[in-house]
């Protein structure tokens, strides 16, 4: 059995949509979705807005290789072009965590390398496991605390907009 914490984002086309592809994508291995939120955009600030969420997946068949696929496939269905790094994209699918599974391979880094910083995860992250820990940094509850006031003001929930 392996579970997996993904992180989704969208600013570009029907963001809502987006989202909502990957989350039907995955629905037979989905635990729980977080609200969506509405965020400034970080890295690459010249950019439309992002809405992001989290998701919480669980498979017995799956392990971290088998996620990434997952993940780069539902990128595909949204028509996901890759151009610059941090820039603009219909689908964001983001491997956070699986397990305790800690890897340096560069085409899949686990944990995800820009967790502990990025609001953007760990709020939404936290909504829907209230004590989740990060493997190799401990409680996401503590490192959201440690965040600068400015990188948390820039996630707004949106109760209006639902993912399923
Ligand atoms: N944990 C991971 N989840 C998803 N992709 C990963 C992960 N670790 C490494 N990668 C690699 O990252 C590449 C995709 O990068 P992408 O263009 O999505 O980066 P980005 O979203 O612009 O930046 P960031 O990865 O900092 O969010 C893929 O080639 C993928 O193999
Ligand atoms: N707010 C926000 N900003 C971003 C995001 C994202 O998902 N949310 N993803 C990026 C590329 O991975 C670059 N910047």
């Amino acid at each position: 059995m392996s579970r997996a914490v993904l992180s989704l984002g969208s600013n570009l086309g029907d963001r809502l949509e987006h989202l909502r592809l990957a989350a039907r994508g995955l629905s037979e291995v989905l635990l729980a979705s977080s609200s969506v939120y509405e965020t400034a955009p970080w890295g690459v600030t010249d950019q439309p807005d992002f809405l992001n969420a989290v998701l919480l997946v669980e498979s017995a068949a799956d392990d971290e290789w088998d996620w990434l696929r997952r993940a780069q496939r539902l990128e595909q269905e949204a028509e996901r072009r890759r151009e610059r790094r941090w820039g603009p994209r219909t689908l964001d699918v983001d491997v956070v965590t699986v397990d305790e599974v800690y890897s340096r391979e560069p085409e899949l880094l686990l944990p995800h390398p820009g967790t502990p910083e990025r609001a953007t995860v760990l709020i939404p992250w936290l909504e829907i496991e209230p004590e989740a820990t990060l493997p190799g940094h401990g409680a996401v509850s503590e490192l959201l605390a440690a965040l600068p006031e400015a990188e948390t003001a820039g996630v707004r929930l949106r109760p209006d907009l639902a993912l399923r």
